[in-house]
């Protein structure tokens, strides 16, 4: 079990509501007076820098949030969630996805079972089945190699491979890799109308083989394949994924074709298992073992680097310190690279579904925020759409940049350009631009001094918006997982410092359970009136314009 502290009743926190009320932080200051500030906030791995000197914090905001996490225990929750204590106590579960990545030969148990045999069997099974895909040995029911994958899954069984595989774009195999993961049909028809049945496979990817869209969008997919296989071509066609592994034969896949997961992978954490197979067949088993490997050596840093090197323990700090003493409402992820373009979409899943909660681990209503919303898209394009509000607007939007030094692709200087925005763009965040140097520089431009009076406000950059940014060396399987293992364990350190349960997600429910009601409403044709006059009016009017 994990400690049920408040954490606003800890003399950490006290302390640091007093000196954020003592301390108005200003960057420009902050750097001016100390010239040591980026060698201090920063820090130097073997292939990433982790720079988080541009937060509007000083060693004694460090010091006092450290505080805070050893208060709360922060310590022994880390311990506790990797060696397989059932932290997920709403659901009662282990949280193991990190013994998905651990490849050393320690043991980690559940129920007194040892885990690592049959993520190994697991492993060693997409491993065979992926090479007998990818080098054409496995045909399709007439005879030809499968020349595409679609993965049918949503939330976590979608957003992760669907991150991953956009990202590690440039180490694809000679497979063609598709998602489908709306109930809307026209992803569905989107995706299939120019595929041929007899060389498509098909990964139903489902923890529980229940979920609404996923076993529609398979359904339909079957009927669809149907029209051209028989019923025992099906096997050569479709795998599941799943931990239900009754209903998975009961849909009528065969034991064969099934990858098991376990209760213990939560399903926004569940791209490490066998949920990663569109992953494998997309970028081949030895990078994926590399992603692996990656994730496994930010576990290791979690897990062994002292508070205050630890950089997943950093950014969740100073995401508390943003979110409850400055009461930022949002947090953006803005990658610059193409490559991470669903980066932020499914951190905003990881995060979001983890810790947007308002009961504590005693079964209290907060009296504090919890998470914060999360969104972002690429940079440079988010530049031209929503900086705008962050560089000018009311709200402070604490921003993480992230970024790569080397591109596989050399296409003129565009890796430059790219990098000279995330540079400026952190620069002109932090520093902003003050009233005197935009009267300088209207003046220099030849504005009369109306001019200038009128423009000047317009032009003011107030600055203080605070970044972390992430460079690293180069885009490769390895340092995608360190870099999503990074946020995965930010999301842990806040969700344990904010005292709520990070593994569940009962708030996804309650509109699962009232389209269940609706659906057979929407068969007939009668008026309905059992609902709110609005909900009423609302199905009624669908009903009589679809
Ligand atoms: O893999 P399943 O069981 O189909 O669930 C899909 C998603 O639905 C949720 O349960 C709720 O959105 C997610 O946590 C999960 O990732």
């Amino acid at each position: 079990m994990l400690s049920k502290i408040n954490p606003t009743q800890t003399n950490s926190w006290k302390d640091l509501d007093e000196h954020f009320g003592d301390n108005d932080f200003d960057l420009r200051s902050l750097f001016q007076y100390n010239p040591n500030r980026f060698e201090e906030f920063s820090i130097k791995k073997n292939n990433y820098l982790f720079d988080y000197s541009k937060n509007l914090i000083d060693s004694r905001t460090k010091g006092l949030l450290l505080n805070l996490a050893e208060e709360c225990q922060l310590k022994d929750a880390i311990s506790k969630m990797f060696s397989g204590d059932k932290i997920n106590e709403t659901e009662g579960r282990a949280v193991l996805h990190t013994a998905l990545r651990d490849f050393s030969d320690k043991e980690i148990l559940v129920d007194g079972e040892n885990i690592k045999p049959q993520i190994k069997r697991v492993l060693d099974h997409m491993k065979s089945f992926s090479e007998s895909i990818i080098s054409g040995t496995h045909k399709g029911f007439s005879g030809k190699e499968i020349t595409d994958v679609v993965n049918i899954g949503i939330g976590g069984s979608d957003l992760g491979p669907v991150m991953v595989v956009s990202a590690l774009k440039h180490f694809k195999t000679r497979l063609n890799v598709h998602f489908v993961s709306n109930v809307d049909g026209n992803h569905m028809a989107e995706v299939v109308k120019n595929l041929n049945p007899e060389t498509t496979l098909f990964i139903i990817a489902s923890k529980t083989f229940t979920t609404q869209e996923t076993m529609t969008n398979a359904n339909s997919a079957k009927d669809w394949f149907l029209k051209a296989g028989k019923q025992e071509d099906v096997a050569k066609h479709f795998v599941a994924l799943s931990t239900n592994v009754q209903a998975v034969k009961d849909f009528g896949i065969a034991e064969e074709n099934i990858f098991e997961f376990w209760d213990w992978v939560g399903g926004r954490y569940s791209l490490w298992s066998a949920i990663g197979l569109s992953i494998v067949l997309s970028v081949g088993y030895e990078n994926f073992e590399q992603l692996l490997k990656g994730a496994n050596d930010t576990d290791q840093h979690f897990q062994t680097a002292e508070f205050g090197e630890n950089i997943p323990i950093l950014m969740g700090l100073i995401g508390i310190w943003y979110r409850n003493f400055y009461a930022a409402t949002t947090h953006a992820i803005l990658p610059y690279s193409q490559y991470l373009e669903r980066f932020p979409a499914y951190f905003q899943q990881g995060d979001m579904e983890s810790n947007g909660k308002c009961v504590d681990r005693n079964g209290e209503f907060v009296e504090y925020e919890t998470g914060p919303i999360i969104w972002g898209e690429p940079g440079t394009n988010g530049q031209h759409a929503f900086y705008q509000l962050i560089h000018q607007g009311t709200e402070l939007i604490p921003a993480d940049f992230i970024a790569y030094a080397k591109s596989p692709n050399k296409v003129s200087d565009h890796q430059d350009k790219l990098l000279a925005n995330f540079f400026a763009q952190t620069e002109a965040l932090a520093f902003g631009k003050n009233e005197e140097e935009v009267e300088a520089e209207l003046k220099a431009s030849g504005k009369s001094d109306e001019e200038i009076d009128f423009l000047l406000n317009y032009k003011v950059f107030h600055g203080n918006t605070p970044t972390n940014s992430i460079l690293i060396n180069e885009l490769t399987p390895f340092s995608l997982g360190q870099l999503i293992a990074l946020y995965e364990h930010k999301i842990f350190v806040q969700g344990v410092i904010w005292n709520i349960f990070s593994f569940d997600q009962f708030g996804v429910e309650l509109g699962k359970v009232l389209a269940n009601k609706i659906l057979p409403e929407l068969e007939n044709n009668e008026t309905i009136s059992s609902h709110d006059s609005s909900t009423n009016g609302l199905i009624n009017y669908y009903k009589s314009n679809k």
